[in-house]
């Protein structure tokens, strides 16, 4: 049996990265596009970062960065992963990986099996990979992620991929040891799931979820 891992991704302040870091995140992420309500500069991440211990994972949530951007998080931020949350093609994430020489995950946004199987395109360039809600294009003003959005996880149950997989899209403290039973699911993430309001983060949430995951295994 495995312990399912975590992250918790949008953190932008002291208390939050502290709440995860000290109740048991695996992971932490911070977010580099500008218009979400998690946003943080790469300065703001580099402060942030000083006091996330060796065992946390940091990762760079970028939608189709250049370059200079990831550079300039790379500057300060000792990333351990590059989150791709944007449309980025398979060899766009090849030349980011190789370019910088840190793990990539690439975000698939799944509304329907196809886009399951769209994963299969990046398996050869990623290190990791990473499911989240496609939000409806109804859905007014949204993110490329961090919606809050679930899917129907049972599309991945069963699914066999050669690199590890992280679970995401509207997970919270009530739904996701449904969400890890029936998708199989190794790894989860959450944002805001674990907000009192887009941007603000719930430290007892924080707890609550990490809690309640630190019981789970596959
Ligand atoms: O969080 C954002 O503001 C965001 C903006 C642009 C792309 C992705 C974004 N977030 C992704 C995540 O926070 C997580 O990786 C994941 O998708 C969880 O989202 P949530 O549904 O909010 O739990």
């Amino acid at each position: 049996m495995t312990r399912v891992k975590t992250k918790i991704c949008g953190l932008n302040d002291a208390a939050a990265v502290q709440a995860a870091a000290t109740n048991g995140a695996d992971y932490i992420g911070f977010v580099f596009f500008p218009p979400s309500p998690r946003a943080v500069t790469p300065e703001q991440a580099a402060q942030l970062a000083r006091d996330v211990p060796d065992s946390v994972t940091i990762v760079g949530l970028f939608v189709d960065p250049d370059d200079d951007l990831i550079r300039a998080v790379l500057d300060g931020v000792p990333l351990g992963l590059i989150q791709l949350h944007g449309k980025e093609t398979p060899e766009r994430v090849q030349a980011i990986r190789e370019r910088f020489g840190i793990p990539v995950m690439k975000a698939l946004r799944v509304a329907d099996p196809s886009d399951i199987e769209a994963a299969r395109l990046y398996e050869p360039v990623a290190d990791m990979l990473l499911f989240d809600a496609k939000p409806p294009a109804t859905l007014e003003n949204a993110l490329p992620g961090g919606n809050g959005l679930v899917f129907d996880w049972r599309m991945l149950k069963g699914a066999n991929f050669p690199v590890p997989w992280m679970l995401a899209g509207g997970l919270d403290k009530n739904n996701v040891t449904q969400a890890v039973t029936i998708s199989g699911a190794l790894i989860v993430d959450t944002s805001s799931g674990v907000e009192v309001e887009p941007g603000v983060k719930d430290l007892a949430a924080i707890a609550a979820f990490l809690e309640t995951v630190q019981g789970l295994e596959q």
